[in-house]
């Protein structure tokens, strides 16, 4: 899946770009040390361009979409979504031994247990990247469970591996196997998902939007245009 923006999408760039900064406005939250002063301060400035976004709003974030060059594209995921400050993002793309991976650094942001990731982002990227790694085997679906063990304690401020892959299928059932490591191949965190074709999607193909109907379980509903 590609969250690639293109030259003639230029409102999109900017927007990509907008939630760049807000991505280096939530880690500098995070850990900044200001004084009492400085934080109403800039507190005041971010209400007023709060108030500039909130202006012209659309019904939903960005949507799934088939993007330039034919690749299905999500700008507004919480996972991969260029155009969503709350993605790291994770850049995804195919492993050279199958399935998926992406090289990932998580920020003090994502902090649970002191000085270590939270484990339900560890979670929340296991998810998608066991769904990717079933929608590439041409199996699109929703998660059905996720059974995820921690094995080690996840560092953030340090590069990490995370890879997926499909392992079979049973009729509108899919499973895959997942894993979050040190580059050295060391296991963080563990996980087994499997995934189902909703039974409203069947007979669909669910990477091209104009064959699902809005409200289909789990589809993204329709950008229902602006109501600022
Ligand atoms: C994020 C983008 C999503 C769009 C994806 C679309 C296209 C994808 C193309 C590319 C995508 C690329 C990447 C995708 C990346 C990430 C994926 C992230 C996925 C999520 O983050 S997604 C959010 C969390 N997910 C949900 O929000 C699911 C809520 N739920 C439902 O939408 C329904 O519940 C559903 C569809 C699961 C089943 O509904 P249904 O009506 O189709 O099936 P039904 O109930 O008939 O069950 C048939 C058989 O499955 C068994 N069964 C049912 N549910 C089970 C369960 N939970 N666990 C174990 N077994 C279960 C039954 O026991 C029966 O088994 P049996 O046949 O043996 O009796």
């Amino acid at each position: 899946m590609t969250t690639e923006v293109t030259t003639g999408e230029s409102g999109l760039a900017a927007l990509c770009v907008l939630a760049q900064q807000t991505r280096e406005l939530m880690d500098a939250v995070a850990v900044t040390d200001v004084g009492e002063g400085e934080l109403v301060a800039v507190t005041a400035e971010l209400t007023a361009l709060t108030e500039r976004l909130n202006a012209v709003r659309r019904g939903t974030p960005q949507p799934f979409e088939i993007g330039p060059g034919g690749t299905v594209r999500h700008l507004g995921n919480a996972v991969t979504g260029a155009a969503n400050p709350y993605a790291p993002p994770v850049v995804i793309e195919a492993s050279p031994e199958g399935g998926v991976r992406a090289e990932i650094s998580f920020r003090p942001l994502h902090e649970g247990p002191p000085g270590l990731v939270h484990g339900g982002i560890s979670a929340m990227v296991l998810d998608h990247l066991l769904g990717q790694a079933v929608a590439v085997a041409g199996f699109a679906s929703m998660t059905g469970t996720l059974t995820i063990r921690y094995r080690a304690p996840v560092p953030y401020g340090r590069p990490l591996v995370a890879t997926a892959e499909y392992t079979r299928a049973e009729g509108r059932k899919t499973w895959a196997d997942g894993r979050i490591a040190l580059p050295d191949g060391t296991p963080l965190v563990e996980a087994t998902g499997l995934f189902i074709v909703p039974s409203a999607w069947l007979g669909r193909d669910p990477t091209d939007p104009a064959q699902l109907t809005p409200g289909d379980a789990g589809w993204p509903p329709p950008v229902t245009g602006q109501d600022g």
